[in-house]
């Protein structure tokens, strides 16, 4: 970099690379800086590529006159390129491709008289001053000091405001002063030389055009090199970055390594190269940089507005927070009471609140009022959900579900926060139901316990915000629980969960509803009975029959059966009662006749006794534990049990012991009875000692027979003994009586396997089963 003074501060501007660009394509020099192209086909002042200007002389001739330059206010002092009168006379195309090339000789540097140095920043320095600094600086160049005849005075302002400002930025003007296009062959060694007297590079900074930038682009060209130099502030600061030193520095490295001068053009072309690539490699690392961080920016823009816009995406975000999650409700219209069966008097209980949710006004007109809270007591699958459910469906408004075990937290303060979301969401959208699962795991007794240490906080937290609002102001909340013993007294005393509503098992009735609901659901065989699998399911909840109706058109798809049939709904009932079929055990022939023997024996007693349940089905299929059953059904549920009916249910059990002994002997006889033996025992001792079924220990319950004298304990056990005993009887006697109608439903067994009421009702009728 040259430097005139502290005073003048001159600038490089100029990047090594655009010169050597210059020099490998010096016809058509484009120079690309961050996406914006300088052509220098656009340029005007250029010289004739075969009148070589020579730079020492037009330098010298310009800063002799430094003094008396004038600039007017668009006039820009810019080296000799910026100073042309006449251009159109004395300019002349080099070639085709319009490179207009400067001939020194016919043009002329204008010296206004009136310009000052002031205008310059060159205020401070006198004429002697800067003659001294040029002959220091550039020796030699100021020698033909004076002013050639020939040369005439011009005007032109840069071709933009940049360049009017800043200056420099048109290489190309120099690098053709300096003859490179006419002298090809000098290379880049007359580059180099010409480098170091580049006054295009000195430029004095100082004054601004007060031009109106509207008025600045009238021209068409100037517009033109407007918007080639409109360029965003970092390709600026990229164009004005000094690059000077890279050329002092080559220039100094070959006097310190004294290259010889054989050697010199190698060694600068290959700084040259070196240079340029590493120029090109920068360019690019930083584009693609600008270009990620573009990118993220973006992305982190469109996240932001995401969140901020998106209630889903906020929402989300504060419930992965944790210790504040959000509540949202759900809008049940799809779940009415028609969607319960078999828990009439739990829905009639329910739909008063129904009425109170769709109508609060009718209630506290009368000045009644309605519970706060319900709570829900039964099994497990009955169908408490789907009650609480319904009732925000049927009355059309917002359901609110939380599960106890939510608000059971090992943090301090976060069940108590949950509570208190939950809370504030529902009263901010009342009417509505606020549906809390397993109620005995946030609101059980307020035992200190290294488990839960924070529940009692929780439970206080729940009694709190139910007491906060008043009966009538449309939040219905509906807890739900298997153990309501263990629910804390609090939380059950008038004002909080006052009412109570039992979900049972459902009857009979209930189960035929549920199954028809569900077969409802899938394609099923118009012949099914619901009523019969109803009866055989005795205790089943409303989700176990629901399973069973799904495992039934399971099983039919798995045999390639059109429609579910009532052979699979008897089939998973078996599978949900007695475990899976076990179809690979290898059972021998032997061992299958006792069997058949044995479950023939229940089925025959069961038959011709009187009191006992009718027969829905026998099989010798293993089943979970069991090698064969046979299964009663009760025509309705029984609520009580009559004497004959207990006794018949133990002769039943007898009969498969009775049987084994009668047809393979006392030596014979299997421990397959135990479990027979167990149900007819209990069936006994219960009779002795609950029902006050037997005479000689009379009317009285004999709860913990441990507890007892040894002599009662011993009259009860010898009345449980004659009660078994008698049974027994009574079964040989039926089998014997019908040995012919138990071998042939034993032999019956062992061809089909399984036989269902109907079937063993042919059998025993002595008629030929069908041929399945
Ligand atoms: N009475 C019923 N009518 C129709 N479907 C029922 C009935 N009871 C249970 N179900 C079915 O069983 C599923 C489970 O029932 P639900 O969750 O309501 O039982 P729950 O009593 O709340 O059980 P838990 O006490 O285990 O929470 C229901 O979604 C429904 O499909
Ligand atoms: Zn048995």
């Amino acid at each position: 970099m040259f430097s005139l003074s502290n005073t003048v501060q001159p600038q490089v501007t100029i990047p090594l690379s655009h010169l050597i660009n210059a020099f490998h394509s010096p016809k058509n020099i484009s120079v690309s800086v961050s996406g914006v192209s300088v052509s220098q086909n656009q340029h005007r002042d250029v010289v004739p590529e075969h009148e070589a200007p020579s730079s020492e002389c037009i330098f010298s001739d310009l800063l002799a006159n430094l003094n008396t330059v004038s600039v007017g206010k668009r006039k820009i002092f810019k080296g000799y390129r910026a100073m042309v009168t006449e251009p159109e006379k004395r300019m002349k195309k080099s070639d085709t491709t319009e490179n207009w090339h400067i001939c020194p000789e016919s043009f002329s540097l204008s010296i206004p008289p009136s310009l000052n140095l002031k205008d310059l920043g060159l205020s401070e320095l006198k004429i002697g001053q800067i003659d001294q600094l040029v002959e220091n600086l550039l020796p030699g160049l100021c020698k033909g000091k004076n002013i050639s005849s020939r040369w005439h005075t011009s005007h032109v302002s840069a071709q933009s405001f940049f360049e009017n400002k800043y200056g420099n930025l048109d290489i190309f003007s120099t690098l053709r002063s300096s003859c490179l296009y006419g002298h090809h062959s000098r290379a880049l060694q007359s580059i180099c030389s010409d480098l170091r007297y580049w006054p295009v590079f000195i430029q004095s900074r100082g004054f601004k055009t007060l031009k109106s930038r509207t008025r600045r682009l009238q021209s068409t060209s100037e517009r033109l090199a407007e918007t080639q130099n409109i360029a965003p502030s970092f390709v600026k600061g990229f164009l004005l970055r000094d690059r000077g030193s890279d050329v002092e520095s080559l220039d100094k490295l070959m006097k310190t390594k004294n290259i010889p001068e054989a050697h010199q053009d190698a060694f600068k072309t290959g700084f040259a190269e070196g240079f340029l690539k590493a120029q090109a490699l920068t360019q690019k690392t930083n584009d693609s940089l600008r270009r990620t961080r573009l990118i993220l920016f973006i992305l982190l823009l469109l996240g932001i507005y995401g969140l901020l816009k998106n209630p889903f995406l906020s929402v989300r975000f504060r419930t992965t927070t944790g210790l504040d999650s959000a509540v949202d409700p759900v809008q049940m219209k799809n779940v009415t009471f028609e969607h319960v069966k078999g828990v009439e008097e739990a829905k009639q209980e329910l739909q008063e609140v129904v009425e109170f949710l769709k109508n609060p006004q009718k209630f506290t007109v009368l000045g009644g009022k309605l519970p706060k809270g319900i709570l829900l007591v039964g099994p497990p699958g009955t169908g408490k959900t789907l009650l609480a459910r319904a009732v925000a469906g049927e009355a059309d408004v917002p359901f609110y579900y939380a599960s106890g075990s939510e608000f059971d937290e090992m943090f301090v303060g976060v069940g108590a926060s949950r509570i208190r979301n939950l809370f504030r969401e529902a009263k901010a959208n009342a009417p509505c139901v606020i549906f809390i699962d397993e109620l005995d795991s946030v609101g059980g007794k307020r035992i200190e316990s290294p488990m839960h240490p924070y529940s009692r906080q929780t439970i206080n937290q729940l009694l709190a915000e139910m007491d906060g609002f008043k009966p009538n102001e449309g939040v219905i909340i509906i807890g739900a629980t298997n153990f309501p013993e263990a629910l804390d007294n609090a939380l059950i005393r008038p004002g909080r969960f006052d009412m109570q509503v039992t979900v049972p098992r459902p009857d009979v009735k209930g189960r035929t509803e549920i199954l028809k609901w569900y077969l409802n659901k899938i394609k099923f065989d118009q012949s099914i009975d619901p009523e019969i699998i109803a009866r055989g399911t005795v205790g089943f909840s409303g989700a176990e029959l629901e399973n069973l109706v799904n495992q039934a058109a399971l099983k039919a798809a798995v045999d390639g059966k059109e429609m579910v049939t009532m052979k699979e709904l008897e089939f998973s009932k078996d599978k949900i009662l007695m475990g899976p079929e076990r179809r690979s055990v290898e059972i021998d022939n032997k061992n299958k006749t006792i069997t058949a023997y044995h479950e023939s024996g229940h089925a025959i007693i069961a038959y011709y006794t009187k009191d006992a349940m009718p027969i829905n089905k026998a099989t010798i299929m293993p089943r979970g534990p069991t090698l064969g059953h046979v299964s009663l059904l009760p025509e309705n549920d029984r609520w009580n049990e009559t004497r004959a009916q207990l006794l018949a249910q133990m002769d039943v059990s007898m009969g498969g012991r009775v049987a084994e002994e009668l047809i393979f002997g006392t030596d014979h006889i299997t421990t397959g009875a135990s479990s027979d033996f167990d149900n007819a025992t209990k069936i006994a001792k219960r009779m002795v000692t609950k029902f006050g079924m037997s005479e000689k220990l009379g009317v009285m319950t004999y709860s913990d027979t441990g507890k007892l004298s040894p002599e009662t304990q011993s009259a009860i056990e010898q009345e449980i003994r004659i009660l078994l005993r008698d049974s027994y009887e009574r079964a040989k006697h039926i089998l014997k009586t019908h040995a012919k109608e138990h071998k042939n439903l034993a032999e019956a067994l062992l061809t089909y396997e399984t036989l269902d009421a109907k079937e063993i009702q042919i059998v025993l009728e002595g008629k030929k089963l069908e041929v399945r």
